[in-house]
């Protein structure tokens, strides 16, 4: 019988296939992003210098995985815990290494980290650094990998805090932003995020985002986290800053999700975040919103630029491959989707244009290695 080549089915999106893709990451706060293994190990090295360092010992503090998981707890973690260990030029560069490294091991091509600058006060045994000196360390860290020809270039998002900083401090950031850009250093944005707990009025901060703007330096913000942060008043302000990107994006009315389509800016959604934080709107009285409640499926729809973020890696465990997988999973999407996600979110990241080179060539060749985008021939029937 003569054999006619046929097309068979793509398997579904599986874990091996999800981590060889070559992924986007728009959305990963540094502290956030750092895995138990590396906290522990930033724990002992401090420990080893200092035997009166008194915070308590990650594989103890963080062995139930849910601490500090939940939205109002969540803010609260950073500040009295994970601050504490990461409080120390060494701590800060051994975690910003390690957050590279576990990207790009999980197939991340292209990451843009974003950090809040934070001084870090001296200690018996180590000299402080300005924020400015801290943004510079973890900058520097991300220079050298990037020169080092690994796979994965990364860049760096400055977060102005909504709660913690004065209008005054968030034109300094911007201003840092902006200085550190003309250097050539590798920084790319502002965002703005922190506490969405409390109601805030936003416009105050308002000079310091069109500071940005008016020199080009593109905006993302963190946009409708929770009912608290997601007056109309608020999203409409947010919107007047000219955002190239919302994170989070959840408690947006159908018109204003219309707007944003029609902007032309892009959204970068949390699926494990939301739902291990519990952000998202109940839609059912007997049980708590999961995956297949969460908005992607309303923006895949949409002809927009979307991403899948992370958020924070180390507190909700769940690395970008698994994203992906996820969202294939509850969303029906298959490997050609995925593909075509990852080319949705660069139309919305804020590199240039060698890095889209960069990553559209790591993209065609994982279709053509994968037998993407052209028939599969088989030599057997179909079933
Ligand atoms: C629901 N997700 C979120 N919403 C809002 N802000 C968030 C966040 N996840 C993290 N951050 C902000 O990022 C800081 C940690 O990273 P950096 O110290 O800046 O590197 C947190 O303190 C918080 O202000």
């Amino acid at each position: 019988m003569s054999q006619v080549p046929s097309l068979l089915p793509l398997e579904p999106p599986d874990d091996d296939f999800c981590r060889r893709l070559p992924k986007i990451e728009l959305h990963a706060h540094l502290s956030g992003s750092i895995t138990r293994p590396c906290l522990q190990r930033i724990w002992e090295a401090r420990k080893g210098e200092d035997p009166d360092f008194d915070v308590p010992e990650p594989r103890l503090a963080l062995a139930d995985h849910s601490v500090g998981q939940g939205i109002n707890e969540f803010f609260a973690h950073f500040n009295t815990y994970l601050y504490r260990i990461l409080s120390t030029p060494s701590s800060l560069s051994v975690a910003t290494h390690s957050v590279l490294t576990e990207f790009q091991a999980d197939g991340v091509v292209y990451l843009e980290l974003r950090t809040t600058p934070r001084a870090l006060p001296p200690t018996a045994h180590t000299q402080g650094l300005t924020a400015e000196g801290a943004v510079r360390l973890i900058l520097s860290v991300i220079k050298d990998w990037n020169t080092s020809s690994s796979p994965m270039h990364a860049s760096l998002i400055l977060t102005i805090d909504r709660i913690k900083h004065s209008p005054a401090q968030a034109m300094e950031i911007v201003d840092l932003a902006l200085r550190l850009r003309d250097e050539g250093l590798p920084v790319v944005g502002v965002d703005l995020a922190g506490d969405c707990n409390t109601p805030r009025d936003m416009a105050p901060l308002r000079p310091a985002y069109a500071h940005a703007q008016a020199a080009n330096l593109p905006i993302t913000v963190h946009f409708a986290e929770v009912p608290n942060s997601a007056s109309e008043s608020e999203l409409r302000e947010l919107l007047t800053w000219n955002p190239r990107r919302l994170g989070h994006a959840i408690h947006v009315p159908e018109a204003m999700r219309r707007l944003i389509v029609d902007r032309g800016i892009a959204v970068e959604l949390c699926l494990t975040c939301n739902v291990l934080a519990r952000m998202l709107p109940s839609q059912h009285e007997e049980h708590e919103p999961g995956f297949v409640d969460h908005h992607f499926a309303w923006w895949w729809a949409e002809d927009c630029s979307l991403s899948l973020g992370t958020d924070d890696m180390g507190v909700f465990g769940s690395p970008s491959s698994q994203e992906y997988r996820l969202a294939a999973e509850h969303f029906a999407l298959s490997r050609t989707d995925l593909v075509s996600l990852c080319r949705r979110a660069m139309r919305g990241a804020f590199s240039g244009l060698e890095t889209r080179d960069h990553v559209e060539a790591a993209l065609e060749a994982f279709e053509s290695r994968e037998g993407l985008g052209q028939p599969r021939p088989h030599s057997e029937n179909p079933p």
